[in-house]
C-alpha cells in the first residue's frame, strides 16, 4: 500500500500541499513518488548485488521495513515526495507526529535528519541509481514544532563520477521560516567493490 497518500491524520495544510502538487503533476512536470513499508522502488535483485550477505537479506527481508514508514498512522513520519525531472529536484511535504518529539513540543533532531536523508536520498537515487549517504551536514536554524507541516526542497548540485553532491532546506508552509538546511555527498555504489 502506498503510504504517501492522504490519510485521516493529515492536517489541512498537508492535504492542501498534496493537492497542489498533484495538480502540478497533471502536466507531467512533477511526479508523485509512491512510498511503501517494505517494497523497494528498485528490484531487490538490483540492490542485493551490493550487499553480499544476501543470506541476511533473505532471512530478514520479511521483517524489513523502511524506517520512516514503520510508525502507526499519524504518530511518526507522515510525508509525500514529488520529483521534478527537468529541475532535478524533489519536494517532500512532511508532518512530524507526536512520537518524534525531541525537546518538549518540537521535533527530535534525528527525526529531522531522517527526513533530510530520505529526501536527499531519493533525489540522489533518481539521479544516480543505487547510492548511499557518505556525508550529511545539517544546520538546525529553528526548532520544528511537533505536528506542524514543513516543506523540504532538495536538489542535485554537482555530480563528479560516482559522487553526487546535494543540498536541501526545510521551510514552513508559508516559506517565511527557514528551519534547517543541509548539504550532503551520496556515492553511487560500485558493483566491483564490497561494502563490508
Ligand atoms: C542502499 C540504498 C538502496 C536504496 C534503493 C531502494 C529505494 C528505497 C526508497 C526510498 C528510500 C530513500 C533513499 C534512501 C537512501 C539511503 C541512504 C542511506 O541512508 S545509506 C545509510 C548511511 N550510509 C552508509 O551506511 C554508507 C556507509 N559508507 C559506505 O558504505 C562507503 O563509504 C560508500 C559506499 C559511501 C563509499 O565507499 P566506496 O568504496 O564505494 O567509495 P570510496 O572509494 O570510499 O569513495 C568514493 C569517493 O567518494 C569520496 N568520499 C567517500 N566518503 C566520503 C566522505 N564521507 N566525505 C568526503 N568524501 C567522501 C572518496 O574520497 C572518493 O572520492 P575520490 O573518487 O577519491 O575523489
Amino acid at each position: 500500500m502506498d503510504l504517501s497518500l492522504p490519510n485521516p491524520s493529515w492536517s489541512k495544510d498537508m492535504r492542501l500541499l498534496f493537492d497542489q502538487f498533484m495538480k502540478k503533476s497533471e502536466d507531467g512536470s512533477w511526479k508523485h513518488l509512491p512510498s511503501y513499508k517494505n517494497k523497494f522502488s528498485r528490484r531487490i535483485e538490483d540492490i542485493k548485488v551490493f550487499f553480499p550477505d544476501a543470506k541476511l537479506i533473505k532471512e530478514k527481508i520479511s521483517q524489513a521495513q523502511l524506517f520512516p514508514r514503520n510508525f502507526e498512522e499519524g504518530l511518526g513520519f507522515e510525508y509525500a515526495m514529488f520529483h521534478n525531472h527537468a529541475e532535478d529536484r524533489t519536494v517532500c511535504i512532511f508532518q512530524g507526529g507526536p512520537y518524534l518529539q525531541g525537546a518538549p513540543g518540537f521535533l527530535h533532531g534525528g527525526a529531522i535528519a531522517t527526513m533530510i536523508d530520505s529526501t536527499l536520498g531519493m533525489t540522489a537515487l533518481i539521479a544516480g541509481g543505487i547510492v548511499m549517504t557518505a556525508n550529511l551536514n545539517i544546520n538546525f536554524k529553528r526548532p520544528i514544532p511537533l505536528c506542524s507541516v514543513v516543506v523540504i526542497n532538495s536538489q542535485v548540485d554537482k555530480v563528479e563520477g560516482r559522487k553526487l553532491f546535494l543540498s536541501c532546506n526545510i521551510r514552513s508552509v508559508d516559506e517565511q521560516t527557514l528551519y534547517s538546511e543541509a548539504t550532503s555527498l551520496f556515492v553511487k555504489l560500485d558493483p566491483e567493490k564490497s561494502l563490508t
